[in-house]
């Protein structure tokens, strides 16, 4: 166990959530969403309400970390995330006067918190994300029937969506994401390049409800096609690959659509990534610091 106490893993999962939730929206320039440059396709957002929305829901994931300490999956568990992600929904909205800002995100963050708290060993995202699709997989008999868009969606064209995802383990998060991320840290990028891969890839990839709710099917297409197209390119590094994204943020504000769903699957990436770097270089046998704060290992 990396974390001595449940309080310890709560803090600690709750820290890096967050962190990965505000690395995601400051990353810039992302297609079609809210960045540090501009709103993307959303008129009711803007970057600071989506750091307000990721800071308030903090206590959330905290108590996320802290039910599932140590714990197996199962159906209480399952049962127990459910209500504290109903109450972070909340708190979500009520930070931000309705707005949808994290929904998605609160899903997948969630479920790989526990599935970290279970485990236990942060450097191990396979693992991670196999106990969180575990968990995913449980029914929540308290659920409210759902009437979402991403469940009009579902039922229209018959994709499996963010409920689809988690029960499969995240594969966006661990065959997806995350290799891209370190495959083009290897090749010597920038950072923000390499996250944008990453993004670029889920992207290309994923059956996202946003861009479907909001453009159909044809638009999802046209989406994955144009992700591939910059990776295609060289990737967000290159001169041809930077224009082509570009051109795909241009085409998807004048479409109104935005991949949601593919920047939570961002943040859930970023998440696993900070919790495999806490364990290689800050836990070590002597313990470390993180976000300013102090944590002992075994
Ligand atoms: C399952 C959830 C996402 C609700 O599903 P629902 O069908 O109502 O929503 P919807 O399909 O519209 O998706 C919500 C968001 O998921 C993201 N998303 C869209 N497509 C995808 C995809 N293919 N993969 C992952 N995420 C996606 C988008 O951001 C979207 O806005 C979730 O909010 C929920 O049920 N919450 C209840 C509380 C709970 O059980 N929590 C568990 C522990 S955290
Ligand atoms: N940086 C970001 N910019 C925009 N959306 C993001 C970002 N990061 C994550 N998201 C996700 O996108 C979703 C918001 O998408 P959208 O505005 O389409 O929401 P909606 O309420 O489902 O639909 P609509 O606004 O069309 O009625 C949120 O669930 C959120 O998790």
């Amino acid at each position: 166990m990396i974390w001595k106490s449940s309080e310890q893993c709560g803090q600690c999962l709750g820290d890096l959530a967050v962190a990965a939730l505000i690395d995601e929206v400051e990353l810039t320039p992302k297609p079609g969403l809210v960045d540090l440059q501009s709103s993307g396709s959303h008129k009711d957002m803007k970057v600071v309400l989506m750091i307000a929305s990721a800071r308030s829901l903090y206590d959330s994931f905290e108590a996320m970390g802290y039910a599932a300490y140590g714990g197996e999956p199962n159906q209480e568990l399952r049962e127990t995330l459910a209500c504290i992600g109903r109450d972070g929904e909340q708190n979500m909205l009520h930070t931000t006067g309705g707005i949808n800002t994290h929904r998605g995100a609160i899903w997948a963050l969630g479920l790989l918190i526990a599935g970290a708290a279970i485990c236990g060993n942060g450097d191990a995202p396979e693992q991670i994300a196999e106990a969180a699709g575990t968990l995913a997989r449980f029914t929540d008999r308290h659920a409210l029937v759902p009437t979402s868009n991403g469940t009009k969606a579902m039922q229209t064209y018959g994709v499996k969506g963010a409920r689809g995802e988690a029960m499969n383990g995240f594969p966006h998060v661990v065959k997806v994401g995350l290799p891209v991320l370190q495959d083009s840290r290897r090749s010597k990028i920038s950072e923000k390049h390499a996250r944008l891969n990453a993004l670029l890839a889920i992207m290309a990839n994923l059956d996202d409800t946003c861009l479907i709710h909001r453009g159909g099917m044809e638009t999802l297409l046209v989406v994955q096609q144009d992700a591939q197209k910059v990776l295609d390119l060289g990737g967000a590094s290159s001169v041809a690959g930077w224009e082509a994204l570009q051109r795909l943020d241009q085409d998807l504000v004048m479409r109104h659509v935005s991949p949601g769903g593919s920047a939570d699957l961002l943040a859930a990436t970023l998440f696993v990534d900070r919790l495999s770097n806490i364990s290689l270089h800050h836990m070590g046998t002597e313990g470390g610091v993180y976000n300013g704060k102090a944590y002992t290992s075994l």
